[in-house]
């Protein structure tokens, strides 16, 4: 390979912003990198450790899901009395807050103690937060089952997609990952139709919790037999497993490519000092915050989570009930099971698009549409003359209404164009952080996400009284609308990147053209067929744009 510095090949009919990228390798010998994921067929072993995963997306899914459906068959079954609405909130926010609290620290605990472990203490507090609820009488052990369930909520909800992401072949990794979030909606779909088929059997809400056990046994099973990442054992030190994994996920590499990319892995790997877990995570923090690339990663992560909480979907898969009322429909279960199939759906097409469209444009094509969607709804809402006292919501007009059947249709709307980009692509956080600091950084992502999916929780009642629906659905789409702006100058291109060329790409800026250039450049050498282990690709290690 050349000294020189290596300019991407560009076609004559491409961008000519595309010829100022320059790529430099690091030094003359470093001819490894990234070479060995290159056009690997996936193998049964990396679909079995996706699958088995991502049942933790399941569980996501499931228990924020089922939620609904059980306070309306709880009826009075816990103290003798009907659940008061506060009562009824606490029971529904105890989950998230769990997941907030332990989201916290799964990062580092997957850092210490390994993901696979970690994800297994999830299965277990699953378990004994379902017990809880379904041997529950009063109201503070339902909430206290609520609350442990969270706990495990938390831990998958991070770890599941960290762990995808580093097992997953560059190439596919958006998909395998959006695998994750696809269990998530399937569960939360799930969650609602078993819901309105148990509504009206006794003690249905204790079957309901009951089956989120099925899972939790499942994933735990599988994983007393399935190794952990290869990127965490090279954390480890631990080479000999990291091969073995290797070799196991790509079955038709030879022995002496798999030690190349352990090589590599290992020479990138820098773990972070400290002599116990508080001043290790104290270092990694510091390291998250003062390193410029993992600073940014920071911005991307949290700021993508930030945004798909603070544009309002959760509060709208419950809200959507009463909307659809006013139109005629009194089944709240049938339209909870409409809009979080739409949600469904539409996570199955980014499944398709995320890595041959890309995370960067299926993002901007996804925050736009709400925008639009969600500027309807609120002017819609403004002719409906609907308004809200306590709870519940008081209509000028009952019955079947024009503007009613227009929040209807821009509501799904809202849902698919919310699927397609931002419900799914901050979940692809691992992708953003070094391994040095991965663990922190998708800590603080995830947390973001569950404190903004209490805030919003909490006071979307709130909003809709003060501010009107009108004014609540005006400022989902304006955060929309500056959320698009964000993306639009912060998140770069990062589909069939290897997850160590990412912070070459944040090094010095969020280098949207260079990323776009990487990614492009990367999907040709695989269409070009660079299928050969032995093909030299250069080592992106510094990007330059002049
Ligand atoms: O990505 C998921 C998904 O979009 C769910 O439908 C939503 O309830 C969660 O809050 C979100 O994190």
């Amino acid at each position: 390979m050349s000294t020189s510095t290596l300019q991407i090949e560009t076609r004559q009919d491409e961008d000519e912003d595309e010829d100022r990228i320059v790529i430099k390798p690091v030094n003359d010998e470093d001819d490894t990198s990234v070479i060995i994921t290159f056009n690997q067929s996936i193998s049964p072993f990396i679909i079995t450790l996706t699958f088995v995963a991502s049942i933790s997306g399941f569980m996501f899914g499931y228990d924020t899901g089922y939620i609904s459906s059980a306070l309306i068959s709880i009826n009075k079954d816990l103290d003798n009395k009907e659940l008061t609405y506060g009562e009824r909130e606490i029971i529904t926010a105890a989950t998230s807050l769990g997941a907030l609290i332990t989201s916290i620290g799964a990062g580092t605990a997957a850092d210490v103690f390994g993901r696979r472990p970690c994800l297994m203490f999830s299965n277990l507090m699953f378990l004994i937060g379902a017990i809880l609820q379904i041997t529950a009488h009063r109201f503070w052990q339902m909430a206290a089952g609520r609350l442990v369930m969270g706990f495990g909520v938390g831990i998958g909800s991070l770890i599941s997609p960290l762990f995808i992401s580093e097992i997953a072949p560059k190439m596919i990794r958006g998909r395998l990952t959006v695998i994750n979030s696809l269990w998530l909606t399937g569960g939360q779909l799930i969650a609602y139709g078993c819901g309105a088929g148990l509504n009206h059997v006794n003690n249905g809400w204790r079957i309901l919790v009951g089956l989120s056990l099925v899972p939790t046994v499942i994933q735990f099973t599988f994983f007393c037999f399935l190794p952990d990442t290869p990127r965490y054992y090279v954390m480890k030190g631990d080479l000999e497993k990291a091969k073995m994994v290797l070799k196991r996920s790509y079955v038709n590499t030879d022995d002496d490519v798999i030690d190349q990319k352990v090589d590599e892995l290992a020479s990138l790997n820098q773990s972070i000092p400290g002599r116990n877990p508080i001043i290790k995570f104290w270092n990694m923090v510091k390291e998250l915050h003062m390193v410029p690339s993992n600073f940014r990663a920071l911005i991307i992560g949290c700021g993508l989570q930030a945004i798909q909480q603070f544009t309002g979907w959760n509060s709208l898969m419950y809200f959507s009930g009463t909307i659809f009322e006013t139109v005629g429909f009194k089944n709240s279960s049938a339209v909870s099971i409409i809009v979080s199939g739409t949600n469904f759906i539409f996570t199955l097409i980014a499944f398709f698009c995320i890595d041959k469209i890309g995370r960067r444009y299926i993002l901007l094509i996804g925050l736009p549409g709400m925008t639009i969607a969600l500027v309807v709804c609120a002017i819609a809402f403004h002719f409906l003359g609907i308004k809200f006292s306590g709870a519940s919501a008081v209509v000028a007009s009952t019955g079947f209404s024009s503007w009613g059947i227009v929040i209807i249709i821009f509501i799904i709307v809202y849902a698919a164009f919310y699927a397609l980009g931002i419900g799914t692509v901050p979940w692809q956080q691992s992708e953003l952080f070094p391994q040095n600091v991965r663990g922190v950084g998708t800590s603080f992502a995830t947390a973001t996400n569950w404190a903004g999916s209490l805030v919003i929780a909490s006071t979307f009642l709130t909003m809709l009284q003060n501010i009107t629906p009108t004014g609540t659905f005006a400022f989902f789409a304006a955060v929309a609308c500056l959320s698009t702006i964000f993306c639009y100058f912060c998140y770069p291109e990062l589909s069939g990147l290897e997850l160590e060329e990412v912070q070459t790409i944040l090094k010095d800026g969020f280098n949207i053209k260079a990323s776009k250039a990487l990614a492009k450049k990367r999907k040709r050498q695989v269409a070009q067929g660079a299928v050969h282990h032995k093909l030299k690709f250069e080592p992106t290690q510094e990007i330059v744009e002049s």
